[in-house]
């Protein structure tokens, strides 16, 4: 059955869950744009260390923000590009996006992400985009989008999370578990799924069963 969206449709969930490899398949079904929040997370903490910026002193956001907007300034900014294949982030003519899924960004992400001044230029980000479109994260259905026509949440146990992570770094299973862990407790405060979010155990299927449960919430 052909689904329409003319809204907003998120997915939320913790790391590993699935939330990019579902958005892209379910944005392309429904033949409309998903926006990937965490890789805006992923290059403001790649911007810091680059320039020596750490996340642990009272104005360390508001020197992150200002770094940003002196990219947008200079004719060099950190922009988004929802591809079908998979989001981009480009800084200037600079496409950054594979240096931005490392270990060591998922190292200092959490810290950067707590930022008040950077939560708010991420969801600024977001909120300028014209529906419809999906959006995937922590906290698109519960914050940024609370208007959201669908949303959903995903999750599953640390070990089958990190039994899928570890394809993606050069880190053993047991290190990857690790991390996982901890950035699911420094996430904590952005990631309780909104009240009114479908929750789905990505544990449970594959990839197309997955992404076939949601279609089947979208098009009910
Ligand atoms: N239901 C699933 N079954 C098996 N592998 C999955 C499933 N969902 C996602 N994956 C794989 O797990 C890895 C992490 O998925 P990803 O979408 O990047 O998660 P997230 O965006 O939540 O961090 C990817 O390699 C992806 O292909
Ligand atoms: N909406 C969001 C998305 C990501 N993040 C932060 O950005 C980090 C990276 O997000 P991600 O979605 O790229 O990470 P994975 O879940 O893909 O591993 C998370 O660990 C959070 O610290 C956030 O705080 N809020």
């Amino acid at each position: 059955m052909i689904v329409k969206i003319n809204g907003i449709v998120t997915i939320d969930g913790v790391a590993a869950s699935g939330k990019s490899s579902v958005a892209s398949g379910v944005a392309r079904a429904l033949e409309i744009p998903y926006l990937s929040s965490g890789l805006l997370y992923r290059a403001a903490t790649w911007a810091a260390l680059e320039n020596g910026l750490t996340f642990d002193t009272p104005e360390a956001g508001r020197s992150l923000t200002a770094l940003l907007g002196s990219w947008k300034e200079g004719g060099q900014p950190l922009t988004l590009r929802p591809l079908a294949g998979g989001n981009q982030i480009w800084q200037g003519d600079h496409d950054l996006t594979e240096l931005l899924h490392t270990a060591q960004i998922d190292a200092q992400v959490s810290a950067a992400a707590v930022l008040p001044e950077l939560r708010g230029w991420v969801n600024a980000e977001l909120q300028a985009v014209t529906p419809p479109f999906l959006a995937e994260g922590r906290d698109m259905g519960s914050t940024v989008f609370p208007q959201a026509e669908y949303k959903f949440y995903l999750y599953a146990t640390p070990r089958v999370r990190a039994e899928r992570r570890v394809l993606e770094r050069q880190q053993d299973l047991e290190s990857v578990e690790a991390a996982l862990k901890l950035r699911d407790e420094r996430d904590a405060r952005q990631s309780a799924p909104a009240p009114d979010a479908v929750r789905i155990d990505t544990g449970g299927g594959t990839l197309p069963e997955i992404i076939a449960q949601v279609m089947g919430h979208l098009s009910s």
